[in-house]
């Protein structure tokens, strides 16, 4: 997704109010902004210096965004870690590791590169990375799915294994109709909350950028609805004098016109996982909770993985069902 002109200028940047007329056009990867639970640091790939950071970088590594810029990665992390992130930069994909920042703090951090930009997302390290629990959960997941005998099976051993690896209050499998409607086809939910099993939802509820994005980028994340975004220093990313391209970014702000409607529907941490058929959002695996709550880096792994195998899944059930006939 790049910015161009099916998308409104950036309401940082200038750009007109979102509403419910035009908000298909909002430019939601590139909000200049993340969320205050993580700090963001962009570098330069051909000197590994800051260029663009969060504004709340000190709260995390120590340096304000002004002292900040124009720091070596080895400043930031010594020696040893930059040897580890070169290595992770040098990976397709995301990398995800623990490292301790040279203020002597701890970070859970997503690194990747894209084109001349070296991106680090720094979360609170997660207590459960790596545990055997975890990992159990994962193995015992995958065994039920396997084993679920038909696609209704199926989904409902989805949301109650992802119910049971996150702990959040509701978990929904909300399937896409053709003309991009949708409805909860399966639910785990904590007995004190109402179902919303068997509702259905209108196409604008998550429109077309949304939904372009998601076949891209298989999870996002709100972590509290209610709290905030934390501005990019400087807004435009100095190597590429745009908007720095954010929808692969879990820190990435959420759109506030999808915060109001979480924070009307009650719920405060939302998470979805894209199930994918064919190159197509056949739906999510849609996640509330009624607190503010960070889904820690190796759940949300977890949960992304076991929704690479349950889009797998899906095309079995769909293509043993189409063999019985
Ligand atoms: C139980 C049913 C149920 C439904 C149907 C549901 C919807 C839903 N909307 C989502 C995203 C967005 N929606 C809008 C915009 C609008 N939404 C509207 O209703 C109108 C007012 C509107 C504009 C006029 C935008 C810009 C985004 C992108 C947000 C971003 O990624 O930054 C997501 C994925 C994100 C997540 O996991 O929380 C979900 C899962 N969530 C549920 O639990």
């Amino acid at each position: 997704m790049t910015g161009g002109d099916d998308f409104l200028t950036p309401a940082h940047l200038g750009g007109p109010p979102v509403d419910t007329d035009n908000c298909a056009r909002e430019p939601i990867h590139i909000p200049g902004a993340v969320q205050p639970h993580g700090a963001l640091l962009v570098l330069r790939a051909d000197d590994e210096r800051a260029v663009q950071v969060s504004a709340n970088s000190e709260a995390f590594v120590g340096v304000a965004p002004d002292a900040l810029l124009g720091q070596h990665l080895a400043d930031l992390v010594g020696d040893q870690g930059a040897a580890a992130l070169r290595a992770a930069f040098a990976q397709a994909g995301p990398s995800a590791m623990t490292l301790t920042f040279r203020n002597g703090r701890t970070y859970d951090v997503t690194a990747r590169r894209d084109g001349e930009l070296l991106l680090m997302e720094l979360e609170p390290p997660d207590v459960r990375a790596g545990t055997p629990a975890l990992y159990h959960a994962i193995r015992d997941a995958l065994g039920a799915l396997e084993h679920a005998p038909d696609l209704h099976a199926l989904l409902d051993v989805a949301a109650q294994r992802v119910r049971a690896l996150t702990g959040l209050d509701r978990v929904m499998i909300y399937r896409f109709a053709a003309d991009d409607s949708g409805e909860v086809v399966a639910e785990a939910r904590a007995p004190h909350l109402h179902a919303f099993l068997g509702h259905r939802f209108p196409e604008s509820d998550i429109p077309r950028q949304a939904r372009a994005l998601y076949v891209q980028h298989l999870l996002r994340f709100t972590a509290d609805a209610g709290g905030g975004q934390v501005p990019l220093v400087p807004a435009l990313n100095p190597v590429t004098n745009a908007p720095l391209q954010m929808g692969a970014l879990v820190l990435r702000a959420t759109s506030p016109v999808h915060l109001q409607y979480l924070r009307n529907m009650g719920v405060i941490a939302s998470m979805s996982v894209s199930i994918v058929q064919d190159g197509r959002l056949w739906g999510l695996i849609a996640c509330h909770h009624g607190a503010a709550h960070v889904v820690p880096q190796a759940t949300r792994d977890a949960c992304e993985f076991l929704g690479r195998v349950l889009s797998l899944q899906i095309t079995a059930k769909r293509d043993a069902a189409v063999n019985a006939r």
